[in-house]
């Protein structure tokens, strides 16, 4: 039987809800066959991140070449890269292995504000990655530090940002509002060169949103995986990650995840 193959190039959260684990939770929701390269060890928790221990760049470049030399993928995900080595190093190999479908969530800092990638790599972030990615799926402070911005208050404003991070490279760009302050709503804008279209959602009045980013863009990239339109698949990740926010987990004492298998029984 044929099955979407989908890939996420990110960070492992040893604590469940973000990175590697929050993808393949997703994929595995949204059935299709999931993947795995591990840039990065992360010893966390709700509570924060305690270690962050890069893989080295040859174990990286074996676990992508596994899969390229046998497998392949329908679309692929990055999350957290940490360093310019590690981003430049995938992006020579998305490039090697004419890899289509590309989300690329540029994954900087986490919800408790520790940093996800150094600074001297935002640079690399821009100039080798957007250029390759199919969508990009920044929230409102990874747009700004994209942009140079010191901020993006308004929905004009994230249309503006949306077209500019555009320009850089990315076909697609989904613009996230979670972080909009003094909104009652979670609008998501994607601009697809031409045209805005909106994702509106309620905003969930809850704490409980670790690993929303990730889980977000992995729901956008099985669909891809699928071979759904960029609408089509963004519109299903919203209504996913909606679903997971408002059954969100409290688990641990600090900022818990979200329930990965909510939106599959709604459907039920
Ligand atoms: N309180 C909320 N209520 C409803 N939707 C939300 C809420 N917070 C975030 N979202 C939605 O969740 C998705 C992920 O957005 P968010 O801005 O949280 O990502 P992020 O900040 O990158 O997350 P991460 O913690 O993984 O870095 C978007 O569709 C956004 O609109
Ligand atoms: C490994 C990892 N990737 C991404 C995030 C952002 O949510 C996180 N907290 N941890």
């Amino acid at each position: 039987m044929n099955i979407g193959k989908a890939l996420t190039i990110a960070g492992s959260d040893c604590g469940g809800g973000a990175g590697i684990q929050a993808d393949l939770k997703t994929f595995q929701e949204r059935d299709v066959f999931g993947m795995s390269v591990i840039t990065v060890l992360t010893a966390q928790n709700t509570l924060g991140v305690n270690g962050v221990f890069p893989q080295t760049l040859e174990a990286i470049e074996a676990q992508l070449d596994a899969i390229y030399s046998d497998i392949g993928t329908d679309a692929v995900k990055t999350g957290m890269l940490f360093s310019e080595e590690i981003i430049s190093l995938v992006a020579d190999k998305l490039l090697q292995y004419e890899v289509q479908n590309i989300v690329v969530d540029p994954v900087m800092i986490a919800k408790g504000g520790a940093p996800l990638l150094q600074k001297q790599a935002m640079n690399a972030l821009k100039t080798r990655l957007l250029p390759l990615a199919t969508v990009v799926t920044p929230n409102i402070p990874e747009a700004c530090e994209i942009l140079g911005l010191s901020t993006i208050e308004t929905l004009k404003e994230m249309e503006e940002a949306a077209l500019e991070i555009q320009k850089i490279g990315p076909k697609y760009v989904v613009l996230k509002g979670g972080h909009l302050e003094g909104s009652n709503k979670a609008i998501d804008i994607l601009f697809d060169g031409e045209n805005y279209h909106y994702f509106e959602t309620k905003r969930i009045d809850t704490i409980h949103t670790h690993g929303t980013g990730c889980t977000f863009a992995a729901a956008i990239t099985a669909e891809l995986a699928k071979n759904h339109s960029i609408e089509e698949a963004v519109n299903v990740a919203k209504k996913f990650i909606q679903a997971a926010i408002e059954d969100s987990l409290c688990i641990g004492s600090g900022i818990g995840p979200t329930k990965h298998s909510a939106y599959r029984k709604r459907e039920i």
